[in-house]
């Protein structure tokens, strides 16, 4: 039997309610005159709820009052120009500004209202459950097979061998790779292609069952048919995730998410349904960026 990876407390000791029921309602894709695609967003329940989130590096703030909600099983983009702190914001999530020793965070981020600030929470384990994927794909120097093997077995989420095998396979197919690679399993992640090595990251943080999956420009260091690659599975794996992009690309927040959030200088702009966002956005410093006159 494999082991539910999803069943692993966020705090130690206390189970916590998981994920929220698939309430996914397939809604049919909207194309517009231009190249932009909006797959919008249907009813999903909340899945991360920030309050009054701000962010300091040492003296300087780089977030103010950040409040937004973000739904389940749906794809949410950040967009704003550089330094808007979009990947500040990103990091809170899974509480990765812990690792920098000048950040400062206050307020609550919720997941399934549970705020993932609280001393009780083990971020190591917040980690598996919010799982990152960065700008420039970071296998480890291990085997393909091991690069995915390797979270399942620290959380023992996998009782022997063959149950491994199995997380490992499923984690490879849901990521799209298996095909390229069942047969070369025991040769080096860093060997596989630029996109090849971003879709093993992720599936290495699928294979110990995330609810969430965080992406940092998930595509800024790819071509752009591996990056075309990487929206098709971003798109398929949201029946399944919670996913959260940082993009630069406007025309790639317009393809891939339901939902779009507008930084600029450390304030949330507004948020909104995607096809809003860029079709009949609220605030005239949304408008400009979209329309290119900033940014
Ligand atoms: N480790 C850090 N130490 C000090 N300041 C930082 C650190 N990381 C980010 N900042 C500052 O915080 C602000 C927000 O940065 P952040 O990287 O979150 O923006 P961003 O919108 O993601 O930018 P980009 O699109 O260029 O990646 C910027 O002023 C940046 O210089």
């Amino acid at each position: 039997m494999i082991l539910n990876p999803s069943a692993l407390p966020l705090v130690q000791g206390h189970a916590m309610t998981t994920a929220s029921p698939d309430d996914s309602v397939s809604a049919p894709v909207i194309k517009t005159a231009s190249t932009q695609t909006y797959a919008p967003a249907s009813t999903h329940e909340i899945k991360i709820r920030a309050k009054d989130v701000n962010v300091f590096y040492g003296d300087k703030q780089a977030l103010f009052d950040v409040n937004i909600d973000i739904p389940g099983k749906s794809v949410t983009a950040f967009i704003g120009p550089s330094g808007c702190g979009k990947s500040t914001f990103l990091r809170c999530i899974n509480r990765m500004n812990d690792t920098i020793p000048t950040a400062k965070v206050s307020g609550a981020i919720e997941i399934d209202g549970n705020d993932v600030n609280l001393k009780s929470v083990d971020p190591v384990i917040l980690r598996s459950r919010v799982g990152m994927v960065f700008q420039k794909p970071n296998p480890f120097p291990k085997t393909i097979f091991e690069n995915v093997a390797y979270g399942p077995r620290i959380h023992g989420l996998a009782s022997g061998k063959a149950e491994l095998e199995a997380i490992v396979e499923s984690s490879l197919k849901k990521a799209g790779l298996w095909n390229e690679v069942a047969d070369r399993l025991h040769q080096p992640g860093t060997g596989l292609s630029g996109g090849q090595q971003q879709r093993l990251v992720i599936a290495r943080a699928i294979a110990v069952g995330p609810e969430v999956i965080l992406m940092d420009e998930p595509c800024s260091a790819l071509d752009p048919i591996a990056t075309a690659r990487i929206e098709e599975l971003i798109d398929e794996l949201r029946n399944q995730f919670c996913i959260v992009i940082v993009t630069h690309s406007m025309a790639q927040a317009a393809r891939v998410s339901q939902k779009t959030a507008f930084f600029h200088l450390g304030k949330l702009v507004e948020s909104g349904s995607t096809e809003d966002m860029f079709t009949n956005p609220r605030d005239s410093r949304t408008q400009d960026y979209i329309t290119g006159r900033f940014g």
